[in-house]
């Protein structure tokens, strides 16, 4: 195995025409650990991953393996293992499909039964993929990741698709490789489908970081609390201040560290402030995902 390099992007900004799909993007994701790169549909996860596999050009900023840009690395498959671009033809086999790819990376046939083993397809490799339920082709598609056995893994929505015993098998999975020491990106746009598998997350929105950290940072911020909204947010957030309200600016408002809506409400009244919502933040981290991105709608 490669050793596990860290997954650098920075100030990574990529347009399409007036479409600005990742806007001036920093986080890095650490060998060692499972990081979620989470965020709504359209958020720009898939291009910022494209960006990183050099698929697209970026606008603007660096997306690196360590400093390293994909196509400069002098053994990519045995680095990087991705199945982004993947494309099954129904009519051939599992194993007809690794093989092929093997072949084309210079890598030893006899890798496509182990990787085939590894993700528990085995028995079915010499099926035609056209008959695979979405999750035997999703156990394909990290069979291609595994092939040269890399550092790194950067997966798309790999549990998208599983059924509970895929899940907890792949949950396992993606923990045994970070604690082999490898960099392990999965990206998703549902918090709890991956809230058990990952140790850090990145969340994005409308192509902007919205926060990086560990899973428990953001744990600890699924306390109870209170979401305000004002079509006047200057104003609302010059009330919270004047009322010593701590709080974080979501899409979706403000989420203010304070279990009771009644205490903020007050806020605002004395501030003057029309409100436009103002409920209490369920303890949850789904709940707190949705309000940091804007409930999920794009
Ligand atoms: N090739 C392209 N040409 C034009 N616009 C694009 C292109 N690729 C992506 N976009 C736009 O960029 C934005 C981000 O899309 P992207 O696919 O990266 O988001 P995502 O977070 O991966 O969402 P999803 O989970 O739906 O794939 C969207 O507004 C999308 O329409």
């Amino acid at each position: 195995m490669a050793g596990g390099i860290p997954i650098m992007i920075e100030g990574l900004t990529k347009q399409f025409g007036p479409v600005t799909a990742v806007d001036d993007l920093s986080f890095t994701v650490e060998p060692g650990r499972v990081t979620g790169f989470l965020g709504p549909n359209g958020a720009g996860k898939t291009t910022t991953l494209r960006v990183l596999l050099g698929l697209v050009r970026a606008t603007a900023g660096t997306a690196t393996f360590g400093g390293t840009p994909y196509h400069d690395l002098p053994r990519p498959l045995e680095t990087v293992g991705t199945a982004l671009e993947a494309t099954f033809h129904p009519g051939r086999t599992a194993r007809h499909h690794l093989k092929v790819y093997a072949t084309a990376a210079g890598l030893p046939a006899a890798r496509v039964q182990q990787v085939l083993e590894m993700v528990g397809i085995a028995e079915f490799a010499d099926r035609r993929v056209g008959g695979y339920s979405l999750g035997m082709r999703q156990r394909l598609s990290l069979a291609y990741t595994l092939i040269g056995d890399p550092g790194v893994f950067v997966l798309d929505e790999p549990i998208n698709g599983l059924d509970p015993e895929g899940i907890k098998w792949i949950r396992g999975f993606l923990q045994a490789l970070a604690r082999e020491g490898r960099t392990v990106l999965v990206s998703s746009h549902l918090l709890s489908e991956v809230q058990q598998s990952v140790d850090d997350v990145v969340i994005i929105s409308k192509g902007r970081l919205i926060k990086s950290g560990t899973l428990s940072s953001l744990e600890l911020e699924a306390a109870p609390r209170t979401i305000v909204d004002s079509p006047d947010r200057e104003k609302l957030s010059e009330a919270l201040d004047e009322a010593g309200l701590a709080y974080t600016e979501g899409r979706g408002g403000f989420i203010v560290d304070e279990h009771d809506p009644g205490v903020v409400g007050r806020a605002a009244f004395l501030g003057g402030v029309e409100l436009s919502a103002l409920h209490r933040l369920k303890s949850g981290l789904e709940e707190s995902f949705l309000t940091l991105v804007g409930g999920g709608e794009e």
